[in-house]
């Protein structure tokens, strides 16, 4: 498991991090997510020796981390770090005899992911002919090649195409599988929460809100119901209790539905009573929806970090 404990740095009279806590556990997949300039750079560089912090502290399976223990981890840096004149293939493979292996064993893991990555027709050419894209794919495989026991992974999605999405969240979720901590930050919310079992979101140094996507969803103070009715006369929205977020109230498109009705009212509604709101509904017309919408990650984000 990873601790993380009370971590503070300071940059001159920046405060980056402002006592930043959390854990990820053997087989978790935690999304690091934050506006610009939030400190999640900060607070992986300090799990992964790269940046000293000025208090708290980093424990791996409840010791203070260390040199050898880092060794194990996979990190993959915002700032990358190839070797631009080095081929694809032998730079794999470098970093995974840096990080301990064989070399028949970094060949075979270098192999292996050269191929999950679609990095097949790339392996001879140098690191700097290659699009950012690649490039980053191969940084990926240099975190990956030497089957690490932590993740800490600073935004791994970016630049990639779909393609490589896929292909990346199936290589960690394979890791997670096989019960290693996975960290990565991210600001693409929609991936962060089809993957993450868990979430910390931070704010100006401080993680503000964390747990399961469904747990932050349930913090949500923003209850928003979804009501669709048709066939009903207009103007009975007008009786539903609490505020109308939107509405669109047209006839419609297309032929009429199975009933023959031919109006279609759909509703967002933050209301004072639901099932007075339920009940409101049925005497308008047939009710075709009625349930709680549910916050996306993104709609989340944007209500914490306001
Ligand atoms: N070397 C540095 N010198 C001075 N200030 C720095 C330095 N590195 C980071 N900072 C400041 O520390 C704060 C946290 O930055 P950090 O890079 O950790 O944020 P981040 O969440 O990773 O942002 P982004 O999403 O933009 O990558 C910011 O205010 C940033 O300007």
């Amino acid at each position: 498991m990873l601790e993380i404990d009370g971590l503070r740095k300071r940059y001159g009279d920046v405060v980056a991090l402002d006592g930043v806590s959390l854990t990820v556990t053997p087989g978790q997949m935690f999304g690091f997510v934050g506006a610009n300039g939030a400190g999640k750079t900060t607070t992986m560089r300090i799990v992964m020796g790269v940046l000293s912090s000025d208090g708290g502290e980093v424990r791996w399976k409840g010791a203070k981390v260390g040199h050898d223990t880092r060794r194990r981890f996979g990190y993959m840096p915002e700032e990358r770090g190839l070797y631009a004149k080095m081929r694809v293939a032998e730079q794999i493979e470098y970093f995974g005899k840096l990080g301990g292996m064989s070399p028949e064993a970094a060949r075979r893991s270098a192999g292996d992911l050269i191929e999950r990555l679609n990095l097949t027709e790339r392996r001879g050419d140098d690191v700097d002919s290659l699009s950012l894209g690649n490039q980053q794919r191969v940084q990926l495989a240099v975190a990956l090649i030497h089957d690490p026991e932590l993740l800490v992974l600073d935004e791994p999605f970016s630049g990639l195409d779909p393609i490589a999405v896929d292909a990346l969240a199936g290589v960690l979720a394979e890791r997670k599988a096989a019960g290693v901590p996975v960290v990565f930050s991210s600001h693409q919310l929609d991936l962060v929460e089809r993957l993450c079992d868990s979430v910390g979101i931070i704010k100006a140094g401080r993680l503000i809100a964390g747990g399961t996507v469904a747990e932050l969803r349930a913090r949500e103070s923003r209850k928003l119901l979804r009501v669709v009715v048709t066939g009903a006369a207009p103007g009975w929205t007008d009786r539903l209790p609490g505020e109308i977020v939107s509405k669109t109230d047209r006839p419609r498109h297309g032929a009429p539905d199975a009933y023959g009705d031919d109006r279609y009212d759909e509703v967002v509604l933050m209301p004072t009573d639901d099932q007075e709101a339920l009940r409101v509904a049925v005497q308008a017309g047939r009710v075709q929806h009625f349930a709680w919408q549910q916050p996306s990650l993104a709609e989340i984000f944007r209500e914490v970090v306001a």
